[in-house]
């Protein structure tokens, strides 16, 4: 039986450039063995996760999420509760695309990203559980984490990835630690700090090398707790980081790989950001729900320490067959007719 794939796109996402392609991004996936439709997500809230749950239950094989890093979370986000979870494929297309950095997943040209699927190559993702919300890049909770909500969505479209840069700026003198508590796998942190991330790639905030070790899919979150909020220590660990990730051994760091995590506050309100939206705020459960979605991914160019298998797309050689035989079997039907 020919496979379904539903293409979920923000027309609105990044520089719009998405809608252009459209008909070339059909067209791949056609050839790819995909009998593929399109839906535009709406305004209204949970809009491309309620298609991806519909799509789903629908019987679709694969949905691709096409936008920013928050479709992709929505779309995650409909089919990650389901027993029956059809495939994913990404074709970004906003500012940061955070999640497509970390597949290496083209980010500029959304054809080349959907020639990525038409490859066939796939990984077991692991997603994370925050509460009853699912993430796939990261979950941050500190002050330094509001950073995130701080830049309105017209002014990222229009400076991308500066945006953060001149909000941070702006925003770093103002940021204090905060008394935490948060217990993982092998121990507990009580004690001061500007923020905790819960990262399930090694790709943050357009920072590559901020888990320099990390792995897609061994059920392990890493857990990186920033001690410190003062200004030159914070610009020192950046310096760090940007050196090829030499800040994870850095008295100011805590850097542990967990399968769970519960971080509560102690005496002040803790926001969490999750995926880069405000999530609600802490007491919160983390946990790390291994290799539960299957991604298209250039695995290729993802350090092969990063990845413990990788999957060929089933049936994808076979589509291709069935369509020569199909053309084949016409040709002949009609050889007999004119014999006839
Ligand atoms: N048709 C639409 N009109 C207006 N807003 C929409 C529409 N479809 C989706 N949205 C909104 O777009 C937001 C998600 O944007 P998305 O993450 O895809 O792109 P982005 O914001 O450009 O990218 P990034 O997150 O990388 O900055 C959601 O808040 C969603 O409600």
């Amino acid at each position: 039986m020919q496979k379904r794939c539903r293409i979920i796109y923000n027309p609105t996402s990044g520089r719009e450039a998405l809608k252009n392609d459209l008909v070339e991004i059909l067209n791949i996936l056609e050839r790819a063995g995909y009998e593929t439709s399109a839906f535009a997500t709406t305004p209204e809230p949970n809009s491309a996760q309620n298609e991806a749950k519909r799509a789903a239950q629908a019987g679709f094989n694969l949905i691709i999420a096409a936008g920013g890093d928050g479709t992709i979370n929505e779309v995650v986000n409909g089919i990650a509760p389901l027993k029956h979870r059809p495939k994913l494929g990404i074709i970004p297309a906003g500012t940061t695309n955070d999640y497509a950095r970390a597949l290496k997943i083209p980010r500029e040209s959304p054809i080349e990203a959907a020639k990525v699927i038409a490859n066939g190559k796939t990984v077991k993702m692991d997603i994370g559980r925050a509460n009853d919300k699912y993430f796939v890049n990261i979950a941050a909770g500190g002050l330094l984490s509001e950073l995130t909500y701080a830049v309105p969505s017209e002014f990222k479209t229009l400076f991308g990835y500066l945006a953060y840069l001149v909000k941070g700026a702006e925003l770093l003198p103002r940021v204090k630690p905060i008394n935490m508590h948060l217990e993982y796998d092998d121990g507990v942190y009580d004690g001061k700090a500007s923020m905790f991330f819960l990262a399930l790639t090694n790709s943050v905030g357009g920072f590559e090398q901020i888990v320099p070790d990390a792995s897609l899919d061994d059920g392990k979150f890493t857990l990186i707790v920033v001690k410190t909020s003062n200004l030159l220590e914070m610009m020192r660990l950046i310096t760090m980081v940007l050196n090829g990730g030499k800040h994870i051994n850095d008295a100011n760091i805590l850097y542990v790989k967990t399968s769970k995590l519960v971080a509560k506050p102690v005496d002040e309100k803790m926001m969490i950001n999750i995926d880069g939206e405000y999530g609600g705020d802490a007491p919160m459960k983390f946990k790390n729900l291994k290799r539960h979605i299957e991604i298209f991914a250039n695995t290729q160019a993802i350090p092969k320490r990063a990845i413990t298998e990788v999957k060929e797309d089933e049936g994808m050689d076979e589509a291709k067959k069935n369509f020569v035989d199909g053309v084949q079997e016409l040709d002949e039907s009609d050889n007999i007719k004119l014999d006839k």
